[in-house]
């Protein structure tokens, strides 16, 4: 059996130091399989984010292990971690970061351009991400000449472009009105359908209908860890 896309053994992550020191995770533990979408929820400063940031090799834990496809992140030289971040990792976050001066195409295909491959195979593979997103017929458009939803659903598909086995979003859907904000979700799940491992920091649980289980956090530990149909309920129900 191949490794886990995601695997957290036993993470702890602290800042500062001394009375001022925070506990943002506590011998965290979680496995993401190929082909799962896992939602994360909790309060704000249960670290979410933080669970994300180190997951995606943004952030590095103070203790435990962060397993990638089985390879083990926290004792990787700096420079293979940055290659397996660009080639294996997508990212999509709410501050979309799309580059004003490159038309949508060209945003897309950036990533793979500075992986190596050709600017030709870039665009095709670009325009391919595109069309799974369903705005192909925009690709020669620059960001100011899309609408936020549109921006967003370049910003997916430039996370999703190539190879990329695991995708990490944080609150993806933004501000976006829900139509869009479910096509953009609904994106993330066909990924996850077709083979990707998905993690999702979400506050809403409509979104984290989507995944196929949710982790809650509170205070930087995994309080619970359910399946999707035991949980939405009873979250839709209390609101969380
Ligand atoms: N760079 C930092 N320095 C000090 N404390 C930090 C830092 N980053 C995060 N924290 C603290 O770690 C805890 C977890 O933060 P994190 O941002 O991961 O929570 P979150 O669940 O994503 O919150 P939110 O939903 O509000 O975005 C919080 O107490 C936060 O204040």
């Amino acid at each position: 059996m191949s490794a886990p896309e995601l695997q957290l053994i036993g993470v702890t992550r602290l800042h500062g130091d001394g009375g001022g020191r925070v506990t943002a995770l506590d011998q965290v533990d979680l496995t993401v399989e190929a082909g799962e979408l896992v939602a994360v929820m909790g309060p704000s400063g249960s670290g979410k984010s933080t669970l994300l940031n180190i997951a995606g090799a943004l952030d590095r834990p103070s203790s435990g292990q962060v397993l990638v496809g089985g390879e083990d992140l926290t004792t990787m030289p700096a420079r293979a971690v940055a290659v397996l971040r660009r080639r294996r990792l997508g990212f999509v976050f709410q501050d979309l970061n799309l580059i004003p001066s490159l038309t949508a195409v060209e945003n897309v295909a950036l990533p793979l351009e500075l992986d190596g491959i050709s600017g030709r195979v870039a665009k095709k593979h670009a325009s391919e991400a595109l069309e799974a997103v369903g705005i192909h017929d925009l690709a020669d458009r620059f960001p100011e000449e899309m609408s936020g939803g549109q921006q967003q659903r370049a910003a997916i598909a430039r996370a999703l472009v190539g190879e990329r086995r695991l995708v990490l979003a944080d609150e993806p859907t933004g501000a976006l009105d829900s139509t869009t904000g479910d096509a953009v979700l609904q994106v993330l799940r066909q990924r996850c359908d077709d083979g990707a491992a998905g993690l999702l920091v979400t506050h809403e649980a409509r979104h984290a209908a989507w995944a196929d289980r949710v982790v809650f956090l509170r205070d930087g530990k995994v309080v619970d860890s359910t399946g999707i149909s035991a949980s939405a309920e009873s979250l839709l129900s209390t609101g969380a």
